[in-house]
């Protein structure tokens, strides 16, 4: 597998990658969220960087179900000064967002990776990132956040996303955009249902036959919560079980909010395979 190129970096993807989630929003489903408090998202990502983080991916807009969009000015304003104050952190920064303008901001504050959970579907998203050298993780969402698990519906998940996936993908590819730049990540909790979240978990493999590497992110989510009947605060041990299964069906990298748990359960599983 050619590594996956993300900006400045070069990521091998032979064993599996920790991505650290670093939320500056108000409302993150996992109430893990900096409220723009710079000073704490720069301690998370230092403890992030300390535990063994491969990448850092950057919010400041939640998307957990039923929420609702953040202005962009206020979403470049909380992520602009933390991209810049990562600079040379040593892993590449990642930043979630799914508006162009915020986009752009980041990449020009020196952003290596944009996770788009909408798939760069927004108007001017892929001429946002079409040039240069950023990773691009195209994840697929039904729907939108306010509204998406209401009622998702599909005749076959796994078909559906990974069409979804590389119909984005394609287009991506038409703009320009070289294949090892990019990511496929099924949105797990966005627009699923625990049936069709499950389904695309043993569907991994399938998706990975697509021919890109997978970002995987299940940690604190309601998945767990439905399989474990335990709160969010109490989804850790949950999470870790689940990034291994993401792992095992063929994930390359991970999404968590739990690095150190993460990386120790990565290092017993690569041992052991
Ligand atoms: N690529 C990718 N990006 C994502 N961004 C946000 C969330 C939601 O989790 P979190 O960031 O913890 O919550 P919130 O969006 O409420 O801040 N999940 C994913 C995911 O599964 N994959």
């Amino acid at each position: 597998m050619p590594n996956f190129v993300c900006g400045r970096f070069e990521l091998d993807l032979t064993q599996p990658r920790i991505m650290a989630i670093i939320n500056v929003t108000d409302d993150s489903f996992s109430g893990d969220g900096l409220r723009g408090n710079l000073d704490g998202a720069l301690n998370k990502a230092e403890r992030a960087l300390a535990e063994g983080a491969d990448i850092l991916d950057l919010g400041a807009e939640s998307t957990r179900p039923g929420s609702d969009p953040v202005p962009e000015q206020q979403e470049i304003d909380r992520l602009v000064p933390l991209i810049e104050a990562l600079q040379g952190c040593g892993v590449p920064l990642s930043v979630d967002t799914l508006k162009p303008s915020v986009m752009r901001a980041a990449l020009a504050a020196g952003a290596d990776l944009i996770n788009d959970v909408n798939g760069f579907r927004a108007e001017g998203a892929v001429e946002a990132v079409a040039a240069g050298t950023a990773g691009l993780c195209v994840m697929h969402m039904q729907g939108e956040p306010r509204t998406m698990q209401q009622a998702p519906q599909y005749a076959n998940v796994v078909d559906e996303v990974g069409a979804f996936l590389v119909r984005r993908t394609e287009v991506l590819l038409r703009a320009g955009v070289r294949r090892e730049r990019v990511l496929l990540d099924p949105g797990f909790g966005f627009g699923k249902s625990t049936e069709h979240n499950l389904a695309l978990v043993r569907g991994l493999g399938a998706l990975r036959d697509l021919g890109y590497p997978l970002l995987v992110g299940l940690s604190r989510k309601s998945l767990l919560g439905a399989i474990t009947g335990k709160p969010v605060e109490a989804r850790g041990p949950a999470s870790v079980a689940a990034a291994l299964m993401a792992v095992q069906y063929g994930a390359a990298i991970v999404r968590v909010h739990d690095v150190a748990p993460t990386r120790d359960a990565l290092a017993v599983w690569q041992a052991m395979s």
